[in-house]
Order: C-alpha cells, then sequence, then structure tokens
C-alpha cells in the first residue's frame, strides 16, 4: 500500500524545480544548433572521450578532463547568454554593447586556453609513449 506523502506542500517546489532543469536543457539544445563553436566543442568532446577510453585514462585523469571540458562549454553557453542579452538590449552600435560581447568572448578563450594545456599535459605523455 503506497504511504500519504509527509510534504505535499513540497510537490510544487519539487517540480518547478524539475521544470527549471527542463528549461535549462531547453537551452543548452537551442545554444547548440544556433551557435557553430558549441557544435565544434560537441564534437571535440566526442573525440576527446573516445581519447580518454583508447589511452585508459585513470580516475584523476578524467576528472581533470571533465572540469577542462565542462569549463569550457559553461563559458561558452555564458558568452551566448551575454550575446543574446546584448543584442535585445543594444540592437544598435555601443561601445559598451562591444566591450560586453569582447570581455564575454574572452572568456570563452582563457577557458578554451586552460583546456588546451591541460589536454596537452594528460594526452601529451600517453601519445609520446605510442611513439
Ligand atoms: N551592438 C554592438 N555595439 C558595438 N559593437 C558590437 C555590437 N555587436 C557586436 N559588436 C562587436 O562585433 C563583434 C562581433 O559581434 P557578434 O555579435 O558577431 O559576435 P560574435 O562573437 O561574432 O558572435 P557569434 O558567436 O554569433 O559569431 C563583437 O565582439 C563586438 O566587438
Amino acid at each position: 500500500m503506497s504511504q500519504p506523502n509527509p510534504h505535499p506542500r513540497r510537490f510544487p517546489a519539487l517540480m518547478r524545480r524539475a521544470a527549471s532543469f527542463g528549461y535549462a536543457f531547453q537551452g543548452v539544445v537551442a545554444a547548440l544548433r544556433s551557435e557553430v563553436h558549441l557544435q565544434f566543442h560537441a564534437i571535440s568532446t566526442v573525440v576527446v572521450i573516445g581519447l580518454g577510453f583508447y589511452f585508459r585514462l585513470s580516475w584523476l585523469e578524467w576528472a581533470l578532463v571533465s572540469l577542462a571540458v565542462g569549463l569550457v562549454w559553461g563559458l561558452e553557453l555564458v558568452n551566448t547568454a551575454v550575446e543574446a542579452v546584448v543584442n535585445l538590449v543594444s540592437p544598435e552600435y555601443h561601445p559598451l554593447a562591444g566591450r560586453a560581447k569582447d570581455v564575454a568572448a574572452g572568456a570563452v578563450l582563457v577557458g578554451a586556453v586552460a583546456a588546451l594545456v591541460v589536454g596537452l599535459l594528460i594526452f601529451g605523455p600517453h601519445v609520446w609513449a605510442l611513439l
């Protein structure tokens, strides 16, 4: 026999939370459809995961690779959001709008360079061992 819910009032909050996850997922899908950079990240992520299995990365290596991949995805999504908001509030030319876009793009660049360094440090020795 099913038990009565001891916290019936919490249901709406939980459903709202689930809906938020849904909206977040929709946001990722929408950005993926519209942003070529994100499509490139998606392909790169598949390649990196494949290489990770091929080289039998350790748990620590997987953790670092996951952080690097997640960092780039996260920053690219935030950059996409910044671009959308800037286009909304400042469709005309404005130096601040340009700066906001450039700084957001700079954040992606910094994260991508860091991810590249992590990738070289982790995969470099594995590739070197094959030579
Ligand atoms: N409203 C604006 N006012 C001033 N400068 C802008 C404005 N919109 C864009 N710019 C400048 O043009 C550059 C490119 O803008 P754009 O919107 O094409 O971004 P993007 O990074 O090329 O976007 P995408 O990722 O879609 O290719 C910005 O980085 C910024 O320097």
